[in-house]
């Protein structure tokens, strides 16, 4: 990406400049500052889904709206559901718990939409898991890796940011060494958010400057090193031959490093997000997954296939660019969300007794 793209995805980020300024603001501006009201995560979460809720509900009322429930109606919700990239299996599923509900019945698009997330919740519900940072294990490793653009250095300065502000000592390690504008890019959002940056010339070697960085991290009593890498193609041997090496390399320096593996994918890729899965899995051993853009595509149920086919955790997803867009993943808001359902209501306090 171009230092002008960079520039621009770091003002959407923390709305400001990406230029270093002359003086250093006294308090650096993080989303807590941001002048612009605070949108609830669930706001953020459905309208960053809204394309691909829509594309569902719409069929869903288009089909179910005065016709009944038999199998050319259930054919054609299958084919919705294929359309937003659920899957086969997923969307094989679905449908057969619609069909047992009702067939030969008219059945309300409410119903068919409930049935909906109550079933992908149950996919997703075993894949959603916390990211966990071993306080015990400082400095905690992190290895970010995906293909070009999928939005590793977004996600490590939201990362960042959102660990900062709690308080703990991030280094960040600017791995993706064949990219000027790239590591200038982190070295900003490092001074922004008082974490410092390890990073080495043009055309360094990645392995290398892993190594260096945990040095430092442990130097400086970091609690969280966060290690980008260049973007690869999964299908360019060379290059994840190169990803193997920062691996093997960091366990020279640490043998439990990285402690954690995480593959950014982007959701507006569709079914090759699959295969990235396959490929980042075998060679650098990924041990979670962000899931970004999810706000860029009508198919956001590439999660749900996601999920079936490789049972990977998914800790963090994406609905945009600001800093707040990064959210843990929950299976039931997910569902719920891409079936247009609403915020679920918190249940109300048992009475005393
Ligand atoms: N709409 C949207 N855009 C996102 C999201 N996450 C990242 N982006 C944008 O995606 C673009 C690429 O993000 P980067 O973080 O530079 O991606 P990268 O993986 O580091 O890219 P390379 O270093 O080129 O491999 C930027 O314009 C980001 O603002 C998201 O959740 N939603």
């Amino acid at each position: 990406m171009s230092t002008e793209k960079k520039r621009g995805m770091f003002s959407r980020l923390f709305g400001k400049s990406a230029e270093p300024e002359a003086e250093a603001p006294e308090t650096p501006q993080t989303p807590e500052t941001a002048e612009a009201p605070k949108r609830s995560w669930w706001q953020r979460l459905s309208g960053g889904l809204a394309r691909t809720s829509q594309a569902i509900t719409q069929g869903v009322t288009d089909i179910f709206t005065k016709r009944k429930l038999d199998a050319l109606t259930l054919e054609e919700l299958e084919d919705v559901l294929l359309r937003a990239d659920l899957g086969v299996g997923a969307s094989t599923r679905i449908t057969q718990a619609v069909g047992k509900a009702r067939y030969e019945k008219d059945i309300a698009p409410e119903e068919v939409r409930a049935i909906l997330a109550r079933e992908v919740e149950a996919v997703l519900e075993p894949v959603a898991k916390p990211f966990e940072i071993d306080e015990a294990t400082k400095p905690f490793i992190i290895l970010v890796v995906g293909v070009n653009g999928s939005g590793k250095t977004t996600t490590i300065a939201k990362l960042a940011s959102k660990w900062t502000g709690e308080g703990k000592k991030v280094v960040l390690a600017a791995g993706d060494t064949f990219r000027a504008a790239a590591v200038a890019q982190l070295e900003v959002w490092g001074q922004r958010l008082g974490a410092e940056v390890v990073s080495g010339k043009e055309g360094a070697d990645a392995a290398g400057l892993a190594f260096d960085a945990i040095a430092r991290a442990r130097e400086t009593g970091a609690d969280i090193l966060l290690m980008d890498t260049a973007g690869r193609l999964q299908n360019r041997a060379e290059l994840m031959a190169e990803l193997e090496k920062i691996v093997r390399v960091m366990k020279k320096a640490e043998a439990a490093a990285p402690h954690a593996v995480l593959l950014v994918l982007d959701a507006t890729v569709g079914q090759n997000a699959l295969q990235q899965v396959e490929v980042f899995e075998r060679i650098a051993g990924v041990t979670g997954l962000v899931m970004t853009k999810l706000d860029g595509t009508a198919r956001g149920g590439i999660l749900v296939a996601i999920a079936e086919a490789h049972g990977l955790p998914i800790h963090f997803i994406g609905v945009g660019e600001g800093a707040d867009d990064l959210e843990p993943f929950t299976a039931r808001d997910f569902a719920r969300a891409i079936a247009g359902l609403n915020e679920e209501e918190a249940p109300e306090a048992a009475p005393e007794s």
